[in-house]
């Protein structure tokens, strides 16, 4: 038996717009989504804003119930026994949000017990393990607005395991942390898997962290699964390139028209006046095309701040799935 199975999930979303007339459009979140988590596995649903990664979450959290297709947990169906899913499963779909501010961790932790039918010593004794599990133990009683936004992570896992499910499920739990908090997010969720024997499913639009902690990783693109396997295998992908970088600041159609003209997979972001370009190089041409370009780029009036050849990561995979180019 699988830990999660997810088997063709379709979701729409009805959008209404426009004031006058209004129109009623119809967004497909998911396309059909297939995968399965084993148990004790830390899994992660990778992939860009808007793929469908929080709608998949909400569907194997029994939030929100899918157009067609199925999911189980723990061989439980989501829709038709709901209950005994929510019983096996830890759920935390923000880090910061749903928590009493002006009470104590302990006090919410309390709170949120209460409401999952946990009572008197049991429920402290839950309490107490979880608070020291995460970390907390020492800042417990203070109030949770004193919290940094990783002590309220904490907090946030420390409510999912409070029951002591089999399953953790966590949307985006290291989002708009600062990398100490992530990191020690990131070894927590390790340990909850492998010392504790959680299967943990994550999502992130964070390569670097999927490629780190989740044993295998699936990309969701569009509302479909692009690819899905071990970090390794994913990276197979992508024998045969070698990731050069390219950061600047300067027109975007610049970089745009050179890269095209080699016919070569890559991606553009521009954050704020600094551009960055991710190209995909076959091995052996890297160090020459990465000259060739800075020299294109800076006789285009860019201004090249770094210019690198780096080692392969899951951002290539990604590149070399989905984006423009050949
Ligand atoms: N309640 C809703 N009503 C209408 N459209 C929605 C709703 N929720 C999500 N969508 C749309 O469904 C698609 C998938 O959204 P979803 O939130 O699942 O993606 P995501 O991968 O979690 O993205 P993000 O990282 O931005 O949260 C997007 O196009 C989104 O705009």
């Amino acid at each position: 038996m699988h830990a999660i199975e997810a088997k063709n999930l379709v979701k729409r979303y009805r959008r209404k717009s426009g004031l006058v007339r209004r129109r009623v459009r119809e967004v497909l979140a998911l396309r059909g989504v297939t995968f399965t988590v084993e148990k004790g596995e830390v899994f992660g649903l990778l992939g860009p804003n808007g793929a469908g990664k929080t709608t998949t979450v909400k569907i194997i959290s029994t939030i929100l119930l899918p157009d067609d297709g199925e999911a189980r947990v723990m061989g439980h169906d989501v829709v038709t026994e709901a209950d005994e899913v929510r019983k096996l499963i830890g759920v935390s779909l923000s880090v910061e949000r749903g928590f009493w501010y002006v009470m104590s961790g302990r006090e919410n932790l309390t709170y949120f017990g209460l409401l999952r039918g946990l009572r008197g010593a049991e429920l402290q004794q839950r309490i107490d393990h979880v608070l020291k599990l995460v970390g907390l133990d020492r800042v417990a009683d203070k109030p949770v607005e004193e919290y940094s936004l990783g002590m309220k992570a904490k907090l946030a896992l420390a409510r999912a395991l409070l029951h002591d499910p089999e399953v953790l499920i966590l949307d985006e739990p290291t989002l708009g942390l600062d990398p100490t908090a992530a990191r020690r997010v990131r070894e927590l969720l390790v340990m909850l898997a492998k010392e504790e024997g959680k299967t943990i499913f994550i999502t992130t639009h964070n390569m670097y962290e999927a490629e780190i902690i989740c044993d295998r990783v699936a990309i969701i693109h569009s509302g479909r699964i692009i690819a899905i396997g071990t970090p390794h295998e994913l990276k197979r992908l992508i024998i045969g390139y070698v990731p050069v970088v390219v950061v600047g600041w300067g027109p975007t159609e610049a970089i745009e028209d050179i890269v095209k003209t080699t016919g070569l997979r890559y991606t553009i972001d521009a954050r704020g006046d600094r551009v960055r370009l991710r190209l995909l190089a076959p091995s052996g041409e890297e160090e020459k095309l990465l000259a060739r370009l800075v020299s294109s780029l800076v006789s285009r009036r860019f201004h090249v701040i770094e210019a690198r050849v780096e080692e392969p990561s899951l951002e290539d995979v990604f590149i070399k799935l989905v984006s423009s180019g050949s």
